[in-house]
């Protein structure tokens, strides 16, 4: 072999080289059909071997290839979707080869292996379809009076009473009146109840203290075309309506104007509505959760809510407790609160320490739970911004900043003490004698010092230190 045909001959291995390990298989073919080239990657896809394939005619292996129409039509074809074998897909392209002058010596075709997309495809295909099938369970469960009652949370027994209290009467049909300070949760049950009550309309809430006085009774039972100056051409449905076959809640009822009040007793006794300006009457069949965080008994003294309409809306009464009067829920919640911002927000879990609990189990809390939740948003985020992995107290609003703090409640968190499984005797005598061993400690064991310290005689402390067998001197 003389030089030139050496290097050609090495040049022709490095391309074939390079060929046999891309991952695209190509064939080419002379303008009779003949097999001239096959790489590896053809041989693989195919399970045909080079060997076999090599000169022989394309059609006798692949009687449908795109080749033999590139042979025919001396046209290219690219990107054909082609399934060769079961559960093999792949993309062919084709295109006509020329010599130096333009005459066309035969075809190159390339293709490329699309099987795992295809699958994974499908897989994606599959998958979307379980995720629209779990986001339709969810949208079941998360509007479901179990789900919604799960969200009221707490370990006050009286609480915890009134929560079960709620779920056996939301059943029936009779109206609820919720009566509890701003931000104790009163909307939170009202939607719970209507969710586990099953009803089939929808749960509409309307807050009486936002309506103006004048767009009260358009707003509750609607309007026909033409009403009054304004009206919308095609007319409105009423509160009411919308609120067909599920519950209405009227948030702070005690702001419903005065004369209002007959307007809506009258819907109540008649179990009908007719809109403003017409005079068809529709039945309506609507469950009224009303809430107030006012008396109404004096409103009625004084002549500010109708007495009637009370009976009609209280039938049954429920009295949410104040967060000041249940202040094992401050620690629960504000727990609860503080995962919730923390996941939101994609941080670490911040550390509420003890003194900050101190704080807020002696604050008054007239904000109730929505007063916790903003306090402990607010800390959360500073916390955040300052890189800190616990709510200093410098993140609490100034307020609360100057709330002094009882001495016990700073040791020990008064708030979370219960019954103790020692029993209650001895939870004391533990925290007796941590006191005799943290006092003489800080006094260096002089028994004498820490007496007057402790203000109990001498002779007392040394029976205390006999009987708790305190050691003197560090340990
Ligand atoms: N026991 C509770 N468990 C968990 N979250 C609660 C609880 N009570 C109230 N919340 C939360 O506190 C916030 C205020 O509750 P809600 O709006 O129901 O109070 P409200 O009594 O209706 O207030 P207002 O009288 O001002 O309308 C809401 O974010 C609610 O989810």
């Amino acid at each position: 072999m003389n030089s030139e045909s050496y290097f050609k001959e090495r040049e022709r291995g490095i391309f074939e080289y390079i060929l046999d390990n891309i991952p695209d298989s190509i064939t080419v073919v002379d303008m009779e059909g003949k097999v001239i080239f096959f790489n590896s990657t053809a041989e693989e896809y195919f399970s045909v071997s080079k060997k076999d394939i090599i000169d022989s005619d394309i059609k006798e292996f692949f009687p449908n290839a795109l080749l033999l129409k590139v042979l025919e039509k001396k046209i290219s074809y690219h990107n054909i979707y082609n399934n060769p074998r079961e559960n093999s897909f792949v993309v062919s392209s084709a295109v006509p080869l020329h010599d130096k002058q333009g005459n066309m010596i035969g075809g190159l075709a390339r293709d490329r292996d699309i099987t795992e997309i295809v699958k994974l495809s499908e897989l994606l295909n599959k998958t979307q379809h379980n995720l629209l099938k779990l986001e339709k369970e969810y949208t079941k469960i998360s509007t479901s009076g179990e789900a919604y009652f799960s969200k009221i949370i707490s370990n006050n027994a009286n609480f915890i009473q009134i929560i079960n209290l709620c779920k056996n009467i939301s059943k029936s049909p009779l109206n609820i009146l919720l009566k509890g300070e701003s931000g104790t949760g009163k909307e939170l049950f009202a939607k719970a109840i209507h969710y586990e009550s099953e009803r089939k309309g929808k749960f509409i809430p309307i807050n009486c203290s936002a309506i103006p006085k004048e767009l009260f009774e358009s707003e509750l039972f609607g309007y026909e075309p033409g009403a009054f100056t304004g009206a919308r051409n095609e007319g409105k449905k009423g509160k009411f309506e919308e609120a067909e076959g599920g519950t209405l809640f009227l948030d702070e009822i005690a702001d419903m104007p005065l004369e209002m009040q007959p307007k809506l007793l009258r819907v109540l006794e008649e179990g009908v509505v007719t809109r403003i300006g017409g005079n068809k009457q529709r039945k309506i069949d609507v469950r009224i959760i009303s809430a107030t965080n006012k008396d109404i008994r004096t409103l009625i003294k004084e002549n500010q809510f109708r007495n009637d309409l009370y009976y009609r809306l209280d039938v049954f009464q429920v009295n949410i407790p104040p967060l000041r009067d249940r202040k094992g829920d401050i620690v629960l919640l504000a727990n609860k609160f503080l995962q919730e911002f923390c996941m939101e927000q994609g941080i670490g879990i911040i550390e509420i320490p003890d003194d900050i609990l101190s704080i807020f189990s002696e604050y008054n809390w007239e904000g109730n739970v929505r007063e916790l939740r903003n306090v402990i948003q607010r800390s959360v985020i500073y916390a955040h911004q300052n890189g800190k992995d616990k709510i200093e107290k410098e993140f609490l609003p100034a307020y609360m900043q100057k709330i002094e703090v009882d001495e016990i409640n700073k040791v020990i968190n008064v708030s979370q003490i219960k019954h103790h499984e020692t029993g209650l005797e001895e939870y004391i005598e533990k925290i007796e004698k941590r006191i005799i061993q943290n006092t003489l400690r800080e006094l260096n064991f002089n028994k004498s010092e820490a007496a007057k310290r402790l203000k109990i005689p001498r002779a007392t402390l040394y029976y205390k230190i006999d009987k708790y067998n305190i050691t003197m001197g560090e340990q």
